[in-house]
């Protein structure tokens, strides 16, 4: 069986370093889940050391069907359980009605889209430990008042706990990528919903970020019209928020924009 040919608009790295590959696997955590879905398996680097783990169920989804046919031949015991698809597009609802944990290697260029695509369906998903470009992995667990805390880090963290696990040098890889990775696990919260309008709470947090060194005050202009909030935290700069200020700033506006 020959190795897949890497395909670089698939974001295709093959991670060679095995303790590497187990170590990511060593670091899920979530107890009583029975199936867990693996994003990317490409060569199943990963899938080797779940498959093991008899105390859930692991289902892979993987866009490339040069990847799909390798795990097929070389993992039989995954039979009815490779799903050869986009998981973009996937429809999540009819895979599993239970929970399940997410563990991959993710396609760096689409890490934002599937970490949108985890937000929609967090009432399912409990715990992802992944893999993604170590810029990424430090926006999405950085805090207040640090220069990689941003949008991604608001939105996540409103439901996940973001644990930075460990960097992951180019050299690990075939082929390397340009970018240092860093793997990271998201343990959900308490919050299942926020307590605010969601839809404005994105806008809000998109619109102050995008001028992020101004103050809200400045930067939410667009968003607010000729309205005022007068209120102490326009005089702040975005990055200096919490997640629960921006709840709090969000119905402020609320409240304002319905007047
Ligand atoms: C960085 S590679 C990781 C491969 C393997 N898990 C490893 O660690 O060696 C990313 C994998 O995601 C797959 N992939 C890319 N886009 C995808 C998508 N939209 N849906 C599912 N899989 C995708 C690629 O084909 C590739 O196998």
């Amino acid at each position: 069986m020959g190795n897949v040919r890497a395909k670089k608009n698939l974001g295709q790295h093959f991670l060679k370093d095995l303790n590497i590959a187990k170590k990511i696997v060593d670091s899920l955590q979530a107890n009583q889940i029975n199936k867990v879905l693996e994003i990317g398996p490409g060569m199943g680097v990963l899938t080797q050391y779940l498959l093991p783990n008899k105390s859930f169920e692991t289902h892979v989804v993987e866009i490339d069907t040069e990847s799909v046919a390798y795990l097929k031949e070389k993992y039989p015991e995954l039979d009815g359980r490779i799903i050869g698809e986009d998981f973009l597009r996937y429809d999540l609802s009819k895979l599993f009605d239970e929970p399940f944990v997410i563990i991959g290697n993710f396609p760096y260029n689409i890490s934002s889209q599937i970490f949108f695509r985890v937000l929609d369906y967090r009432d399912q998903i409990p715990e992802v430990v992944c893999m993604i470009q170590k810029e990424v992995a430090e926006r999405m667990s950085a805090k207040p008042n640090c220069k990689a805390y941003g949008i991604l880090s608001v939105l996540m963290q409103a439901f996940y706990n973001i644990d930075y696990l460990f960097t992951v040098g180019p050299e690990v890889f075939n082929p390397p990528p340009k970018v240092n990775s860093g793997v990271i696990r998201m343990s959900r919260n308490t919050t299942t919903h926020l307590e605010c309008n969601e839809p404005l709470f994105i806008r809000v947090v998109k619109t102050g970020f995008n001028q992020r060194r101004k103050t809200l005050r400045n930067s939410l202009k667009s968003l607010l019209g000729d309205l005022k909030l007068d209120d102490e935290v326009m005089g702040q700069r975005p990055e200096q928020l919490s997640v629960q200020e921006f709840v709090e700033l969000t119905n402020k506006i609320d409240a304002l924009l319905a007047k």
